[in-house]
């Protein structure tokens, strides 16, 4: 199976954003794709709560959705949107950061909410409250699909391993975590938070991210850390997507997850212990 990571620049526009990730889709196919994968809110970053008020819908009526489901279908391929924002029924109006999985006849296959919210101030300025405009999920899922089994998580869930390894002792073979990484923090940590949820799930990690500066009308700007990683069930890096947007792509041969597994069945050795 081949994979394509789609790295991304989104602005605040969701018509825009679409535009470009259509266009790497159809790198990604015509480079021979099976599984094309999109980061984290593919159709958008704004700290702008009241323009993504406008600009979000409901998952039944998201034009970003309809379209990436039409290409998918299309091209005949699987389809991971990493996530989108979209309306929900919550009276406090917070939006769902959702990620999706689309199989090649366009259905949606698995919906997952993302369940950590990056309620963190990285520094004195760049200061983020996830919470206070996505309201946090609590269900974790693995979808079962011909590619493998795959289970979904988004960005900062990286650095739960609890979540990885619940997914990999639900049967994963294959972990998804599409991220709009902070530059900071990413380069201090998100290849080795990843390749250390590879190592200890023995599962490829598959983690396409926004990259660059994504400035705001209001004049804000956020940068993300780029880096979009394919990564194998023992660890090593099989792709990077470097930090321009555009597609990279890997090879997956799913042999690999009970080889690694072969060699060190951690993933069968929890114990109980008590204290403290
Ligand atoms: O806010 C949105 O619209 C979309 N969501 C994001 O960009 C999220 C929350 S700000 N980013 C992360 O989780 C980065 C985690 C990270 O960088 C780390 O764990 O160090």
């Amino acid at each position: 199976m081949r994979a394509a990571l789609l790295q991304l620049n989104v602005g605040e526009d969701p018509a825009a954003n679409l535009a470009a990730t259509l266009e790497h889709l159809r790198a990604a196919v015509a480079g021979g794709a099976d599984f094309v994968l999109t980061p984290e809110a593919t159709n958008g970053l704004s700290s702008d709560r009241a323009l993504q008020a406008r600009q979000f819908h409901h998952e039944n009526s998201d034009q970003t959705l309809a379209s990436l489901r039409a290409a998918a279908k299309d091209a005949g391929i699987w389809l991971l949107v990493g996530s989108l924002g979209l309306k929900t029924n919550d009276a406090d109006g917070r939006f769902a950061n959702r990620s999706f999985l689309v199989g090649p006849d366009g259905a949606i296959v698995a919906r997952y909410d993302k369940i950590h919210m990056f309620d963190v101030n990285v520094t004195e300025t760049e200061v983020f409250r996830e919470s206070s405009a996505y309201r946090p999920g609590d269900r974790a899922v693995v979808a079962q699909t011909p590619l493998g089994s795959i289970g979904m998580t988004v960005c900062y869930d990286v650095r739960f391993p609890q979540l990885f390894r619940h997914l990999a002792q639900a049967g994963a073979q294959i972990l998804t975590v599409p991220a709009a990484f902070n530059h900071l923090t990413g380069a201090a940590h998100w290849e080795t938070l990843l390749r250390a949820r590879a190592i200890e799930t023995g599962c490829f990690v598959l983690a396409p991210a926004q990259t660059g500066r994504h400035p705001e009308a209001s004049g804000k700007s956020r940068r993300t850390h780029g880096h979009s990683l394919a990564i194998a069930p023992w660890g090593e890096v099989l792709a990077d997507g470097g930090t321009e947007p555009g597609v990279t792509f890997a090879e997956i041969d799913l042999a690999e997850v009970a080889k690694a597994r072969a060699r060190i069945p951690s993933l069968r050795h929890d114990r109980a212990f008590e204290g403290p």
